[in-house]
């Protein structure tokens, strides 16, 4: 059997080489020459799947390791009765931790209160639902929009709101994928007259996919506002383009990595195995720790004093400081970019645990409430 993967996936390797012959490729750049004999192709979301690529192969099974699979036509795949599978949830955490310890840095950067705010998500799936409950289990007002999932769950259980009270909150959190069809599409949702309704102070992050947000109307809105919004921006309108006045406006840019975490790459990649066994009748797949590392840092202890946001800040950050992969992005585009920048930033990322690798120790119960309420384990 061969399998065509992209090289960007942990793990690859190590886990589908027993069954097959495994070839590594640029996922940005894999042609249809590429493909056309592999009986498996593994990709992550830079690769678009669709007729053009896989029309006149052997392909029988698709996996991408990510949890966004709008580069995946499975219209198309279900026409030629293609197996897909993705990733769902399996970086859920991570894009938790990076949102959060966005607001860590805003916090010591620009002195921004957020625990007493309101807050507004948007999109309450895997990503949303975790970033809404650890704001709820830390005792914030939030609320969230997602027009399906508000049919679906019980009212009462989770406080859906307008978009446009959404966008009213202290702090707005972006986790929709983008999706260009249906009762509610999402490119361009939030453009220029809901941005209209956004007052100044407010922190907005964009961690979904970019085109969600019309950058455009988000720098219209900045000016106006005479750049009183705090802005945190992890996708992009034109991946892997990057347009250098909403990187001006930005307080925080970082090259799609919010879903970055070194267990959450590889819990994607083992997911897409887990299905690959179940498709291909392989017995006995490796259980999910054997493929997952632990983290570096294996315990914190924190001060006995008062809860502050500057405490949990600096707990968030003793694992993962946003700053580090902001100022990482700047100063490349600062020497000089071009379309392979992006890419590059994202193939060399030094990656991070999850705050859920490390144990807190010392505190006092609420204080270790609040950290256990962010994602820490709490000895
Ligand atoms: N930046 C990153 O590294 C990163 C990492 C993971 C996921 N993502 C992106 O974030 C998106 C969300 O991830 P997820 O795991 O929660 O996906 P998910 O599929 O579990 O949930 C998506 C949610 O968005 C809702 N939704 C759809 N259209 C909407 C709309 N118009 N308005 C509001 N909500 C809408 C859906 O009902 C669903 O509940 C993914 O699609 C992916 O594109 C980005
Ligand atoms: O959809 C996802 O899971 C994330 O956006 C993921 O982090 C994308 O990473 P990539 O596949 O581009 O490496």
């Amino acid at each position: 059997m061969k399998i065509i993967a992209d090289e960007n996936m942990p793990n690859v390797a190590t886990l589908f080489s027993p069954f097959a012959d495994v070839e590594l490729v640029n996922g940005r750049t894999l042609s249809k020459e590429q493909v056309k004999d592999a009986d498996a192709l593994l990709v992550r979301s830079v690769t678009k799947v669709n007729k053009a690529l896989l029309e006149g192969s052997s392909v029988r099974f698709v996996g991408s390791a990510t949890i966004g699979v709008d580069h995946i036509d499975t219209e198309y795949l279900a026409e030629q009765g293609i197996a897909f599978t993705s990733a769902p949830g399996c970086n859920a955490e991570a894009v938790a931790d990076y949102v959060f310890s966005a607001l860590g840095y805003l916090s010591l950067s620009k002195s921004l209160s957020w625990l007493g705010k309101k807050i507004g998500v948007i999109g309450y799936g895997n990503v949303g639902k975790t970033v809404y409950d650890r704001f709820l289990a830390l005792g914030c007002n939030v609320c969230v929009y997602d027009p399906f999932k508000e049919q679906e769950i019980a009212s009462g259980t989770v406080n859906f709101a307008s978009l446009e009270t959404v966008l009213g909150c202290a702090v707005v959190s972006l986790h929709a994928p983008l999706t260009t069809t249906g009762k509610y599409p999402t490119q361009g949702m939030i453009g220029a007259e809901l941005l209209s309704g956004v007052q100044a102070g407010t922190t907005i992050i964009s961690a979904g996919r970019g085109g969600v947000i019309d950058e455009v109307a988000l720098r219209g809105r900045h000016h106006a506002l005479q750049g009183a919004l705090n802005i945190v921006l992890d996708v992009w309108q034109g991946e892997p383009l990057i347009d250098a006045s909403t990187l001006a406006i930005a307080d925080i840019a970082t090259p799609h990595i919010a879903g970055y975490s070194k267990q959450g790459r590889e819990k994607g990649t083992w997911m897409v195995y887990q299905a690959f066994c179940r498709f291909f009748d392989i017995p006995n797949p490796l259980d999910l720790e054997k493929a997952i590392t632990a983290g570096r840092i294996r315990s914190i202890g924190i001060e006995k004093g008062p809860l502050t946001e500057e405490m949990l800040s600096r707990s968030m950050h003793a694992i993962y400081d946003v700053a580090r992969d902001d100022a990482r992005l700047r100063g490349k585009y600062r020497a000089g970019s071009d379309r392979s920048t992006f890419d590059w930033l994202r193939k060399h990322y030094v990656e991070r645990d999850e705050f859920n690798t490390c144990f807190v120790s010392n505190g006092k119960q609420a204080d270790l409430k609040a950290l256990r309420a962010i994602g820490f384990r709490v000895e």
